[in-house]
This record gives C-alpha cells, sequence and structure tokens, in this order.
C-alpha cells in the first residue's frame, strides 16, 4: 500500500496541472463543503447538515433522493448575495484545480421572501463571472441558461426569452441553453418549441439525453433539433437499450458528449466505472467531453474525473492529454476563444509532462 504512495502524488500532480476544459457544471450542485459551511452558518436557523447536500465517498442514492439534495441546496441559496458568493466561489476552485475555460450552468429562481428574481439570479453570475475576471483569475467562464424539466413548456419559454436577452446584453458570456431536472418527469416534446427558438436566436443547446433508460422516443425526437451538445447519453448505445439509429444520429452529427463518472455511479444509473459508456464513445473514435456535473453534491473535481477515466479505462498521461485538449473544440464560445485556448495548451505542454 505504502510503496503506491508516490505514485499516486504524481498521478493527482499531473492531473491537477493538466489544463482542462469544463463543460457540464450545475452551479448549485458545484458548491463545495468550504461553502456550504458559510451558507449553513448564514442560516442556521434551516437546520441543514453537510450530510443533507452531498454524497460522500463510496456512498450511492437513488435519482429520487438526489433531486431532493438539490432541494435542500436551493434553500440555502435564496439571494442574490448567496448567487453572487456561490458562483465565485465555484468558479475560484474550479481555477484552482486546474479548468482554464467553464461553462457553469444554473437554473433561475424567483424567491418573493428575499426579492431575487429571474433577472437579479442571471446578474448576480453574470457579476460574479466579471469579479473573478478583474481578480485575474486564469480561467475564461461563460452560462448556459437552464430549463428544469420539472417547471412545463411555458416556463421553459420564459427561460428562452431570458436567456436571449443576456446573450445580447451579457457581452457573449451567455451563450446557451440547458435542458436538465429529473429526467423521469415529463416528457421532452413538449420542450421542443421552447429549444427551437433557443437555436433559432443563437443561442447554443445542450441537452440531457437518455440520462435514464426507455426515453428512446424522446431521444430520437429531440436529437432531431439536433443539439450542440449532449449530457450524459448513458443509454443511446444498443448494448443499454437505445439503438442504432440513436448512435447513427449523434455520430452522423458530430454531437460531443458530456460524460461524469462519479454522478453517474452515485446516482445509479451506471452499475460500476468499468462499465461506463465512455469505453463504447472512446472506442467509438466519437468526441467526449469529461465533467463533473455536481462536483459539490457528488464531492469530485474535475481533476479526479480525469484520473478516474485514466485508471479505469488504462489510458496514459498522454491520451488524457489529448482528450482535455479536444474538449476545446467542444465549446459554445466564439472562435477566438477557442484559438486563444489551444496556444494556452500549447504553453503548458512542456510545463506538465516536465
Ligand atoms: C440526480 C443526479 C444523479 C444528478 C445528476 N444529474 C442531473 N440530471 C438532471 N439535472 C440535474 C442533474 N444534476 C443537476 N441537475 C439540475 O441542476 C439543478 C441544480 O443546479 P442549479 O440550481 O440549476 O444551479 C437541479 O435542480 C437540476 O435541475
Ligand atoms: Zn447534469
Amino acid at each position: 500500500m505504502r510503496k503506491n504512495q508516490p505514485e499516486m502524488d504524481d498521478e493527482c500532480v499531473f492531473y491537477r496541472e493538466l489544463p482542462k476544459v469544463e463543460l457540464h457544471a450545475h452551479l448549485n450542485g458545484s458548491v463545495s463543503f468550504q461553502t456550504m459551511e458559510k451558507l449553513m452558518n448564514r442560516k442556521p436557523h434551516l437546520n441543514i447538515e453537510h450530510s443533507m447536500t452531498a454524497i460522500g465517498k463510496g456512498q450511492r442514492r437513488t435519482l429520487d433522493e438526489c433531486f431532493e439534495v438539490f432541494k435542500v441546496i436551493h434553500k440555502l441559496v435564496d439571494t442574490e448575495e448567496d448567487i453572487l458568493m456561490v458562483s465565485k466561489d465555484v468558479i475560484r476552485e474550479f481555477a484552482e484545480d486546474g479548468v482554464k475555460y467553464l461553462e457553469l450552468r444554473s437554473t433561475p429562481r424567483e424567491e418573493q421572501r428575499t426579492g431575487l428574481t429571474k433577472t437579479s439570479y442571471i446578474d448576480a453570475i453574470i457579476k460574479a463571472i466579471h469579479q473573478c475576471k478583474s481578480e485575474g483569475l486564469d480561467i475564461d467562464v461563460r452560462l448556459l441558461v437552464a430549463i428544469d424539466r420539472r417547471n412545463g413548456m411555458e416556463v421553459a419559454m420564459e427561460t428562452v426569452k431570458l436567456a436571449e436577452e443576456f446573450m445580447l446584453s451579457s457581452d457573449g458570456l451567455v451563450v446557451g441553453i440547458d435542458l436538465s431536472g429529473d429526467p423521469t418527469v415529463g416528457h421532452g416534446k413538449h420542450f421542443l418549441p421552447a429549444l427551437e427558438r433557443a437555436k433559432n436566436s443563437g443561442l447554443k443547446l445542450s441537452l440531457h439525453l437518455s440520462e435514464v433508460q426507455s426515453q428512446l422516443e424522446e431521444s430520437e425526437l429531440l436529437l432531431n433539433l439536433p443539439p450542440d451538445r449532449i449530457g450524459h447519453g448513458t443509454f443511446l448505445h444498443p448494448e443499454m437499450g437505445g439503438s442504432q439509429s440513436l448512435v447513427d444520429k449523434v455520430v452522423k452529427n458530430g454531437i460531443p458528449l458530456e460524460l461524469c463518472l462519479t454522478s453517474n455511479i452515485k446516482g445509479q444509473t451506471v452499475p460500476m466505472f468499468s462499465l461506463h459508456h465512455f469505453k463504447y464513445w472512446y472506442e467509438l473514435g466519437h468526441p467526449t467531453v469529461i465533467c463533473t456535473d455536481d462536483k459539490g453534491v457528488f464531492c469530485t473535481d474535475l481533476s479526479q474525473e480525469y484520473q478516474l477515466v485514466a485508471s479505469t479505462f488504462g489510458l496514459s498521461q498522454k491520451e488524457m492529454w489529448k482528450l482535455s485538449q479536444q474538449a476545446i473544440d467542444c465549446i459554445f464560445a466564439e472562435e477566438a476563444v477557442k484559438q486563444q485556448l489551444k496556444k494556452k495548451w500549447q504553453d503548458l505542454h512542456p510545463q506538465v509532462f516536465k
């Protein structure tokens, strides 16, 4: 056991120093233990404990239980100040973990009690992005506005309109729409008009797709849009109860998949790491991007997720470098940002492989 220790540490250092792109991070699922502590101190009357906001090492929960966790977190994050603090902390933590480009996503909420509105919610995140930039953090951040499926089609349409306004007023910080929320609630077909509108107005689409089994019809419909990226896609391929026609659509349109290993294991949609669909898509040579989903809830970070993929599937540091570099082509920000990131990767290469 001891003999392997130094080797492990070297690996940890490598994955931390590896420049990374994070494309699938829900803001309120990404709140760290330390930030939670601050929130709990702000609101002691809620009697919320850490065990209610995170799923620790080795623990698993049903999907329902996981979604309950978000309800608890939302109680703790319900003012503009909370959103600002949480966003700044999350951005700083990703930067400390070696993430050079981050796309955050979050569902705008209103809280009558605190005066929080959907507009001030997004404003607070944008303010956090600006403040982190002016602090000189080495991370480029963009925002996707999220639609929670539970809230239905009308709210979805309102969300798209709000995102359109912010796309125009935020100097390119709001780049797209995310469709998320409990995948067992509602049918994706109801969101087609909102998603089509978003696409037509120039917002990019990242959709949680086939996150649970038996969503063939929904996935087929949503893939016809087509989305610009797919979250999870766990049950798309035939071996998982999906179909070849779904896979063909994804491949034909070259739609990258955002894959979040720890999230899928802890949420029990995948039984063990070695059976994760990363293997299927990686062997196909299809673009996949390793992501965290909810680093706070699932007690992980992006360097751990990279290390996990490498150790589970026997990939070399060189192959992992290539994965992180190829993720640049999947970002929603404009071409100039891609070029800057590619240059950054080139410059950092000698340092990481010293
Ligand atoms: C249950 C489980 C395994 C979670 C991981 N998979 C997920 N699938 C769908 N939507 C999600 C997931 N994780 C987070 N979200 C969405 O992100 C929200 C939390 O972040 P936010 O409030 O939008 O800033 C949740 O309420 C939910 O709508
Ligand atoms: Zn997600």
